[in-house]
């Protein structure tokens, strides 16, 4: 086939897409809708989140690692929810800068996150635009019926547990800007987590089986916990000192003067994609041992309690954040 570098739309859909298409769903891309046949039993459980260069991503990332970025903060609201991704629809409004080459790439990336994630392109819609390069994807999962775990059950007496380390992603995007140094492992580590972070899909299963509560970390942890603390109609309660963290990101903190400060930037910068639960008390050792066999780190932060909203404390003491979390205004 000759090499082509028209970036036109049907272009991009028949050459570029359809090789990423479910088989039979997807109906060759080249039809008005997806067809899907429901799963006994399951509930399909769907979310959707969009990127926007400049707000979400950096202008100069490489396309590949936005659509895997693009797809990961959407497969983090399904395994936050419990639930077992298997498809998704995109919509691609490329900008000026997205010729050819850059559609490739993007489509690459695409390709390498199905095959880690078993999941496939089921349909969408694909436009230029004379702004910024945006794209969204509605990510589709299977879940057991009725387990699908809410913001809302958190009782007084949970505790509150989080995946993984927190801020490598707030922390990535200064080092991409060059706004931060530390030695260029850290820089890369740091990076790495804030265009490609990594969804805790293997955790699902977990978070359905003993959440009372879940959410996934986007905003900030310290946003997110009070999303759970107002859907539940409860205090939640949080330990600054014991926030989970990476080689990297302790480097920093170690390099800060006031760590009080810095603990607060870290909980509240945003861009985790970690889970944050609450489980009754008497279930916390049979979680720690699901996130062992996973190999996943997991902390307990903090304790619900009755009351409304969050309660911060570092050392024992009770602090005022000045703020909380990442808001679209
Ligand atoms: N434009 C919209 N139309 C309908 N529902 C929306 C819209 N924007 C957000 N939502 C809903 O609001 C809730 C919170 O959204 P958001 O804060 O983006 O959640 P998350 O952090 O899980 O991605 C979700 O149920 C989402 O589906
Ligand atoms: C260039 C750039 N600036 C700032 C950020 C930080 N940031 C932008 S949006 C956001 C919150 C998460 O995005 P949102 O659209 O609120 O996702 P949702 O909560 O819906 O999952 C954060 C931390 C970033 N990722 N990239
Ligand atoms: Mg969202
Ligand atoms: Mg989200
Ligand atoms: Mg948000």
């Amino acid at each position: 086939m000759p090499a082509i570098d028209v970036a036109g739309e049907f272009e991009t859909i028949q050459r570029l897409l359809k090789p990423l298409a479910h088989p039979e769903w997807a109906r060759g891309l080249a039809d008005d809708v997806a067809v899907l046949p429901s799963r006994p039993g399951h509930d399909l459980i769907l979310t959707k989140d969009a990127i926007i260069e400049g707000v979400h991503f950096l202008p100069d990332d490489p396309l590949d690692t936005v659509a895997q970025k693009l797809l990961r903060v959407n497969l983090s609201d399904l395994a936050a929810k419990g639930a077992e991704p298997f498809g998704y629809l995109l919509a691609c409004h490329w900008s000026e800068r997205c010729g050819w080459p850059e559609r490739e790439a993007f489509v690459a990336g695409l390709r390498r996150d199905q095959a880690i994630f078993d999941i496939a392109l089921l349909g969408g819609d694909t436009v230029k635009t004379p702004g910024p390069a945006s794209f969204s994807a509605t990510m589709m999962g299977w879940a057991p019926s009725s387990s699908t775990v809410s913001r809302g059950g958190a009782r007084p007496g949970d505790l509150v547990f989080v995946t993984g380390t927190i801020g490598d992603g707030w922390l990535g995007l200064q080092a991409a800007q060059a706004t931060l140094t530390l030695d260029p492992e850290r820089m890369d580590a740091l990076e790495t987590a804030y265009r490609t972070p990594m969804p805790r899909v293997e955790f699902a299963t977990v978070v359905r089986g003993l959440a009372t509560a879940s959410a996934d970390v986007s905003d900030g942890l310290l946003a997110d916990a009070r999303h759970i603390a107002e859907a539940s109609k409860v205090g939640v309660e949080i330990d600054l000192e014991v926030l989970p963290l990476s080689a990297a990101a302790q480097a920093w903190l170690d390099s800060r003067v006031d760590t009080q400060a810095a603990l607060e930037l870290l909980a509240t910068g945003g861009d985790d994609y970690e889970i944050i639960l609450t489980v009754p008390a008497g279930a916390e050792n049979v979680l720690r041992r699901e996130a062992e066999r996973r190999h996943l780190r997991l902390t307990r932060i903090g304790r619900v309690v009755e009351g409304k909203g969050i309660a911060v404390r570092h050392l024992g003491q009770a602090i005022t954040p000045t703020r909380i979390g990442w808001t679209h205004d």
